[in-house]
């Protein structure tokens, strides 16, 4: 005999477009933690409620998630999404959310649509309309760095070693980051920080994905279609001096741009992460178009070489987390030649990234999605956060001022934190 189980309730994602928009898409989320967004200038998605979760490691983690959202959504109607942060090395956990409702306002896949909201169908959970009233967004209050000496003299050293390293001809280049553990009075609302990093930070990606949190000014990759671009991001400088404001905030930020632009060694940093930026994307592209120079992006506290990738792809075209997970890790992250930069970063590095310097973004059931590198982040639990930072290391960089860089970049979560 054969027993034909009972069907499953129709599934899928309901949308609808926004009658009266709210003003900022953080507005729209109603709890302190757990949040799920990728933000860019007012534009982009913002999530919450959890429908599923998937937590895996292992070289294959963009596969498995891909395959396990593909099993899940299989037979829904409409589009469903999931968040996603990958680990930056196999040993790292990734993590993958299929949220239950979302809003979405701008960007890709929106089909004239300014805002729209979408919610599952038939996932026996979502609550109706007006039924999860929003807690009041509250700031961390005091906020106390663990003591930085040891991590600083730590970073200090990995650089001298690294530079010894590239003069011996062992590689060109690797990234070497380190970590600042913040302790707050109360516990961190997420909603906090998001408002914080997208108000400071307009050009970069404000994201958050399962407590971690950051503004990165680096889009690995979206996919909109055929449609692949990536901005690669490596080579930085900043103002010297104090003062951000006015008009010796802007010559300051001029004569950064001006040192970034004259020196080889940022510019021999930038090559190497745009030649494999290049490199992953190519096999995929039947057009791939790289500028010759690099251009400066300006942000708060700093100023980056920058190059724009476009591209078209092949048929079959690759989904935005497959292409993410080629992508990763560009020598912007990780160096040249990559299996020796891997080793020594895994040596020199105290502790694993975890997820900072991982691919964080969304993707939707067509396989479109984009994919920011989660860098200026900090992993919150409760009353702590844990901020990373780094920098590329070439011949020639200096280790105070490699710490210096990596404190500077620090200062978008840091602000975000302490006001
Ligand atoms: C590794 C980080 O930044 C990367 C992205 C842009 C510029 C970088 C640099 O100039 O070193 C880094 O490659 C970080 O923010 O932790």
């Amino acid at each position: 005999m054969t027993l034909t189980p009972a069907a499953d309730p129709a599934r899928g994602v309901v949308s609808r477009t926004l009658a009266e928009p709210p003003s900022d898409l953080i507005e729209l989320l109603t709890h302190p933690t757990k949040t799920l967004s990728f933000l860019h200038k007012g534009d982009g998605i913002v999530a919450e409620g959890e429908f599923a979760r998937f937590v895996t490691t292992g070289a294959d983690a963009a596969a498995d998630i891909q395959r396990w959202f593909s099993d899940l959504t299989a037979g829904w109607f409409g589009r469903p999404l999931m968040f996603v942060s990958l680990g930056f090395s196999a040993a790292d956990e990734s993590v993958a959310v299929v949220p239950l409702r979302w809003w979405q306002r701008g960007g890709i896949n929106t089909t004239g649509h300014p805002w729209t909201e979408h919610r599952l169908f038939g996932a026996g959970q979502v609550e109706p309309d007006g039924q999860h009233a929003s807690e009041p967004v509250g700031a961390p209050g005091a906020v106390r760095f663990a003591d930085d000496a040891a991590s600083v003299a730590a970073y200090r050293a990995g650089v001298v070693e690294l530079s010894r390293r590239i003069a011996n001809g062992e590689l060109v280049k690797a990234v070497l980051s380190r970590t600042a553990v913040a302790h707050t009075e109360r516990p961190i609302d997420e909603r906090f920080l998001l408002g914080r990093l997208a108000a400071r930070n307009p050009s970069s990606y404000t994201y958050s994905v399962a407590g971690l949190v950051g503004a990165s000014p680096e889009l690995l990759v979206r996919r909109n279609g055929s449609e692949v671009f990536s901005r690669v991001l490596a080579g930085t400088a900043w103002r010297t001096g104090s003062g951000p404001a006015g008009a010796a905030g802007a010559d300051a930020d001029a004569a950064a741009v001006a040192r970034l632009q004259a020196s080889a060694k940022e510019h021999a940093e930038h090559h190497w992460a745009v030649e494999s930026a290049q490199r992953a994307l190519q096999p995929y592209c039947r057009l791939l178009t790289v500028p010759e120079e690099p251009s400066a992006l300006q942000l708060a506290d700093l100023v980056h070489l920058a190059t724009d990738l476009h591209g078209m792809l092949s048929e079959p075209a690759p989904t935005a987390l497959a292409l993410a997970a080629s992508l990763h890790p560009t020598a912007a992250v990780g160096g040249t030649p990559e299996d020796v930069a891997l080793q020594a970063i895994a040596e020199l590095e105290p502790e694993p990234r975890g997820r900072y310097a991982g691919a964080v973004g969304w993707q939707d059931g067509t396989g479109d999605g984009e994919f920011a590198l989660a860098l200026r982040c900090a992993e919150i639990d409760g009353n702590t956060a844990v901020l990373h930072a780094g920098g590329g290391i070439v011949a020639g960089s200096d280790p105070e001022v490699e710490a210096s860089e990596a404190a500077v970049k620090m200062l978008a979560i840091r602000h975000a934190l302490t006001g």
